[in-house]
């Protein structure tokens, strides 16, 4: 598993990035010369406290955030340029449906941005509500779904124009446990079907160990990778794996590395 990994071609490739925000009070370097390798059929998850630029790294690859210096290619372009060819869906924390539309018509919607046929539209709509488990919900509204139900419904519509990518920014954050180890499966079951590459960021240590083919650890102040952390585990992971001494071992290494990147303050 892991050397067909490596052999896999690389899609997102950072090199010395760094991002500086004029903020009011003075610059907050976000980024401080992050280097990553991301390869095709990756799962890989970044985790850090609050502040440490895991959202602004995913907004780099997602170009709505430019670097101030250093190398970003997605599949060898800019990161503008993988953009306009839809190299990837974005699921951000909160679900963002809009109210006002069916969840259906909200997994459509950038189908009909981009100027997908209505045939296409349709069977698209209907597969990706099918491989996230809510085939029947299309005509329902946003207000009558759970919450996991929706964010469920969001990754649909990052799935609808079949990216290789996607990116996730806490998808999961708001939901109570339960309904998150669930989703956390199912993530792992779509991902194994659809051999996507993720970047997904989660403040979770046991989500981050339990989704991911690797772990990058970091730090704020400024924001850097302080570790890389390659998980053991195949794709087929059921949820008993935490409990094995190797998840126990994988959650402690990036519990230190937590630790020792924290600065209290
Ligand atoms: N548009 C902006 N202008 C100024 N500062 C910003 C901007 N966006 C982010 N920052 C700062 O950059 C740093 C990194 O923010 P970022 O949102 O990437 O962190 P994060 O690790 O995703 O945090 P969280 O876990 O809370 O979502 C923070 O100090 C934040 O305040």
């Amino acid at each position: 598993m892991k050397d067909t990994l490596s052999l896999a071609e690389p899609v997102i490739e950072a090199e010395g990035l760094n991002l500086i925000f004029q903020a009011a009070d003075g610059p907050v370097q976000a980024l401080r010369d992050v280097s990553l390798t991301i390869r095709k059929g990756e799962f890989v998850s970044f985790i850090g406290p609050s502040g440490c630029g895991k959202t602004t790294f995913l907004r780099c690859i997602a170009a709505l955030e430019k670097p101030s210096s250093g190398r970003l290619t997605v599949n060898g372009l800019s990161p503008e340029a993988a953009r306009q060819s839809r190299a990837y869906g974005y699921v951000f924390q909160a679900a963002g449906l809009y109210p006002w539309r069916t969840i259906a018509g909200n997994i459509r919607l950038p189908l009909e941005i981009m100027g997908f046929s209505r045939a296409d539209q349709a069977e698209r709509v209907q597969r990706v509500l099918e491989l996230v488990d809510l085939q029947g919900f299309g005509k329902k509204f946003p207000w009558q779904l759970s919450g996991g139900m929706q964010q469920r419904a969001s990754i649909a519509r990052a799935l609808a124009f079949d990216a290789d990518i996607l990116l996730m920014d806490e998808p999961f954050g708001a939901l109570d446990e339960i309904v998150r180890d669930r989703l956390n499966e199912e993530l792992l079951k779509l991902w194994a079907a659809t051999g996507k590459t993720v970047g997904f960021v989660t403040h979770s240590i046991p989500e981050a160990v339990y989704l991911s083919t690797r772990i990058v650890v970091m730090s704020p102040r400024p924001g850097r990778i302080t570790d890389v952390i390659e998980s053991p585990f195949g794709r087929e992971r059921p949820l008993e794996i935490r409990d094995s001494p190797e998840f126990l071992a994988i959650a402690n290494r990036v519990r230190e590395g937590l630790r020792a990147g924290h600065i209290d303050e």
